[in-house]
């Protein structure tokens, strides 16, 4: 069994280097996603340590005098768990674990632990535990003992203890099994994607937490998972929307993330399937997180692994309602105006211009500028449709302005 429901939040500490790529701010930004991430996982921080480095110690990855700091703080307030943001080497892994005594977890141990956490159909289980499973072979030697992983709790909701006491070999046949399971599957979705005929398909895709499937429920008018906490959404759901006269499908997948272990994209492939086979992307972005770019940018690469970087796209920036730039005092001479005192209108001069049409400004929370939204998704849509299937009938009786389903 991959998932377990915790009712009290676990102690953590966070661990993250400042290096010559990655100043302070960089890394206070990606030690507040892994405090989210780890409040999703179930825990709490306590305290984060942080260290100046050329490069990570190949024995520690922090120094020594540094994590005998965090040993200390660990005991003093009974920290169960120690969370780096970078992905440690086994060595590392096992290294650290005997100097702090706790559990030792990375960035992608706890997105495979939220993503484990929030399997619900059988697929995504699947999906999951494959990844978790690849994740573990190399790390097999420096495997906590029995009776620890027995604790329980974040990062420990992975396969259970009878395959870790044993050897490779089980976890090497499981995998395999696991993948040919997974192929079963992913023929049974590419036929359920073919039985879904002429229909043109659109795919929600972005961040995790920037408000996809609420966008999803708005426009569909159906109750999709939405909640503040990452991957909200693991399974892909696929639903028929009517624009005007205008049939298509619109799927609400899985959010993407810096960083996304190359496990969960390889065994998620089914699931990201459906945006490789989409026709039509709508990007969205939470245009009111400080790194809003950043997460552009991670969007765009993730998109770029799986070959998908060149389809058509719609730029769908959200949650303008909670957009708010930091503002200059009128006799402050000294403060230079930088992207963080950029207005809504600023932005909309600066790259965004650029990219032509396609590009909304809207809140799916307050239904802000929802008309505009569908107006250009129409658009978009009927231009891929008339091109797709030039004869065809299959647009539907257009309704009139007082109709239901305008
Ligand atoms: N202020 C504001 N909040 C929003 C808006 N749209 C969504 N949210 C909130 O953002 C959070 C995440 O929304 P979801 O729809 O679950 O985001 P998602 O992109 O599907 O997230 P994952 O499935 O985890 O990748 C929820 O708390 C929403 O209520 C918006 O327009 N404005
Ligand atoms: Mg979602």
């Amino acid at each position: 069994m991959i998932e377990k429901t915790d009712l009290t939040y676990e102690k953590a500490v966070l661990i993250g280097i400042v290096t010559r790529e990655q100043d302070e701010d960089k890394l206070n930004e990606y030690l507040d996603e892994l405090e989210f991430l780890t409040y999703t996982a179930g825990g709490e921080v306590l305290k984060r340590f942080t260290q100046k480095m050329d490069k990570p110690n190949p024995k520690t990855f922090i120094g020594t005098g540094k994590i005998n700091d965090v040993k200390e703080f660990i005991e003093v307030n009974e920290v169960g768990t120690a969370i780096f943001d970078d992905e440690l080497t086994p060595a590392q892994q096992k290294n650290i674990e005997k100097i702090l005594n706790c559990k030792v977890l990375d960035r992608t141990n706890l997105i495979l632990d939220i993503f484990a956490q929030r399997a619900q159909t059988s697929n995504a289980r699947t999906q999951v535990e494959l990844a978790q499973y690849q994740y573990l072979l190399p790390r097999l030697a420096g495997m906590w003992t029995h009776l620890e992983r027995q604790r329980g709790g974040i990062g420990m909701r992975g396969p259970g203890e009878t395959e870790i006491e044993t050897d490779r070999r089980i976890v090497r046949d499981k995998i395999s099994l696991l993948k040919k399971k997974i192929e079963t599957i992913d023929k049974q979705m590419g036929v359920q994607r073919g039985n879904r005929g002429q229909l043109i398909r659109v795919a929600l895709v972005g961040y995790t937490n920037v408000g996809k499937s609420t966008l999803m429920n708005v426009i569909s008018k159906s109750e999709v998972f939405a909640e503040n906490k990452l991957f909200a959404t693991l399974d892909t759901t696929v639903r028929k929307v009517v624009i005007r006269n205008l049939p298509f499908l619109l799927t609400d997948t899985v959010g993407f993330i810096r960083k996304l272990p190359t496990q969960l994209v390889e065994s998620f492939k089914s699931t990201l399937d459906e945006v490789r086979e989409a026709d039509l992307l709508l990007h969205v972005v939470d245009i009111s997180h400080p790194n809003f770019e950043e997460h552009i940018a991670s969007v765009n690469q993730t998109l770029a692994d799986i070959k998908s970087a060149d389809k058509p796209t719609i730029m769908v920036f959200n949650k303008i309602d909670a957009f708010q730039e930091e503002k200059i005092d009128e006799d402050d001479l000294v403060t230079e105006k930088t992207e963080v005192h950029y207005s809504l209108e600023d932005w909309k001069q600066t790259w965004m211009n650029r990219m032509g049409d396609d590009v909304l400004f809207i809140s799916a929370l307050n239904k802000d500028n929802m008309e505009e939204f569908r107006k250009k998704v129409y658009e978009k849509v009927r231009g891929i449709h008339v091109t797709r299937f030039p004869y065809n009938n299959f647009l539907y009786h257009e309704y009139d302005e007082q109709g239901e389903e305008e």
